[in-house]
């Protein structure tokens, strides 16, 4: 049989790149506005909390470690809570209420009104995303959507939407560490290099 191999690779690599350029030049205004309101919102003692389902719970541990620990710049810790990561949490609310219910339920508990809620879905139908946002919209909290597709159920309840326009749900994952890795590098830039741009957001 034909050795593909190399075509695959080709494939891959061509059709993430053409993504990451379109979605970046699309969302760049996008982007700068959602790092701005993750900046004020730390600013003001609130905190970004994070949920995804998978690859993309991956990518809400990996973003919440960059604020927790430190990411380009030296700077002090900020304060990031990704919802994955309590296996207690997850199996106790999975098991007496269902997994639907898993982000959701953690969020009522944690999340405070001025708060970030990221929500990562590349369908943006997972019911447990769905109910989290739902939530988080009752009760103040800023949405960032990370999304693909059409974006799905979730779209038209986030405060802001960052969606990768593809079908291919790996492909849309990496454009969206990318995009994490973009609002990290910028809300440190607000908060710690140019914090005059986010001035007029916090007054006095
Ligand atoms: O990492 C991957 C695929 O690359 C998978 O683990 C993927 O995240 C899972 O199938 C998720 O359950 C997909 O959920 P969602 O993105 O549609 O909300
Ligand atoms: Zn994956």
């Amino acid at each position: 049989m034909e050795d593909r191999t190399l075509t695959i690779l080709k494939e891959h690599a061509e059709a993430g790149a053409t993504l990451r350029q379109r979605f970046f030049e699309r969302n760049a205004d996008l982007l700068a506005e959602i790092a701005k309101s993750m900046a004020v919102t730390m600013a003001r003692e609130g905190k970004i909390l994070l949920c995804g389902n998978g690859g993309s719970a991956a990518d809400c541990q990996h973003i919440a470690a960059e604020f927790t620990n430190r990411f380009l710049l030296e700077r002090p810790p900020l304060p990031a809570l990704s919802l994955t990561t309590d296996t207690s949490a997850l199996t106790a609310i999975g098991n007496d209420y269902g997994f639907d219910q898993v982000f959701e339920k953690q969020l009522r508990a944690l999340g405070r009104t001025g708060d970030v809620l990221v929500a990562i879905s590349t369908s943006g139908n997972s019911a447990n995303i769905v109910n989290a946002v739902q939530a988080a919209r009752e009760m103040g909290i800023v949405v960032v959507g990370l999304s693909g597709r059409d974006g799905g159920a979730m779209a038209p309840l986030c405060d802001y939407l960052l969606l990768v326009e593809d079908r291919n749900t790996p492909l849309i994952q990496e454009i969206h560490i990318a995009a994490g890795h973009l609002l990290c590098r910028l809300v440190d830039y607000y908060l710690f290099e140019n914090v005059a741009l986010i001035q007029p957001y916090l007054g006095g």
